[in-house]
């Protein structure tokens, strides 16, 4: 397993937006995590990835432990997360992006200043990023000017950039039209390869699509898991969307 999390559990002042998970993710497998609104997917997500302490419970990622480690351990430990809010430098083009994001993996990283003849190294390798997420023509507009769903291929380049072992996508296809969610579906099937994916995703056609397993949390804790097929039909599954669609 590349991710397991034991009794994993979250509170905030005394509600239990995690409760007790015990999640295993097996290396190479895309798993998706569904659920109601609020069932805890987001709060999971950034327990696994440091941006917030559990109460209680482990989480190990490719045998290391990290439980309460900062984000940027789990990092260095090949873990990369693309974010559902885009964060992008409106002025820098997408090659000036991915090259930064490059740049950010390697020792020269941390000086202010780094020469144009060092930005240059990462100029291909820049250019092969954003090939593969289908942004190779628009490398030189400023991410400014990107439609949304090119904002979040870009950011998929950045997380690439990383060569993550680990892809964390938290609801990749949030906020797009059929057209960039069928992309976005393609992308992640090219990207996927010789990785594990974990993502948070409400478009049940790219749960189908996508994931080799499937946890469905409900209030915080894990309902059913299994393949999409298994979750789709299970009578607890269907109660739980049907119980939060009549109650919101
Ligand atoms: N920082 C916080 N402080 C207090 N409550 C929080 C905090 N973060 C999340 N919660 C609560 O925890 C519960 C789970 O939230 P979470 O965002 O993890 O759910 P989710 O499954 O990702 O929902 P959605 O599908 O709507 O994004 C919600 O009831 C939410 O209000």
């Amino acid at each position: 397993m590349v991710i397991e999390t034991s009794g994993l559990s979250k509170s905030f002042r005394g509600f239990t937006a995690v409760d007790r998970v015990d999640l295993a993710v097996e290396e190479g497998h895309v798993h998706a995590l569904v659920g109601p609104n609020g069932a805890g997917k987001t709060t999971l997500f950034n327990l696994l990835t440091g941006f917030l302490k559990p109460t209680a419970g482990r989480v190990s990622m490719a045998g290391h432990d990290i439980t309460g480690s900062p984000p940027e351990r789990i990092a260095r430990l090949g873990v990369a997360r693309s974010f559902q809010i885009t964060n992008l430098f409106e002025h820098l083009t997408l090659q000036q992006h991915v090259e930064l994001a490059l740049l950010g993996t390697t020792k020269l990283g941390h000086r202010f200043w780094v020469s144009d003849r060092v930005l240059t190294k990462f100029h291909d390798r820049a250019g092969e990023l954003l090939d593969e997420v289908g942004l190779a023509k628009l490398r030189d507009v400023p991410a400014g000017t990107l439609a949304y769903g090119q904002k979040r291929a870009l950011e998929l380049a950045l997380a690439l950039a990383l060569d993550p072992k680990v892809l964390l996508l938290d609801e990749p296809t949030a906020g797009m039209g059929l057209e960039d969610v069928e992309r976005t579906v393609e992308l992640v099937k090219r990207v996927r390869t010789g990785r594990t994916v974990v993502l948070v995703e409400h478009n049940m056609s790219v749960v189908a699509g996508l994931a080799d397993r499937v946890t469905v949390l409900q209030f915080g804790r894990i309902l059913v898991e299994g393949t999409y097929d298994e979750v789709r039909n299970d009578s607890r599954v269907i109660e739980a969307y049907l119980g939060g669609e009549s109650a919101a």
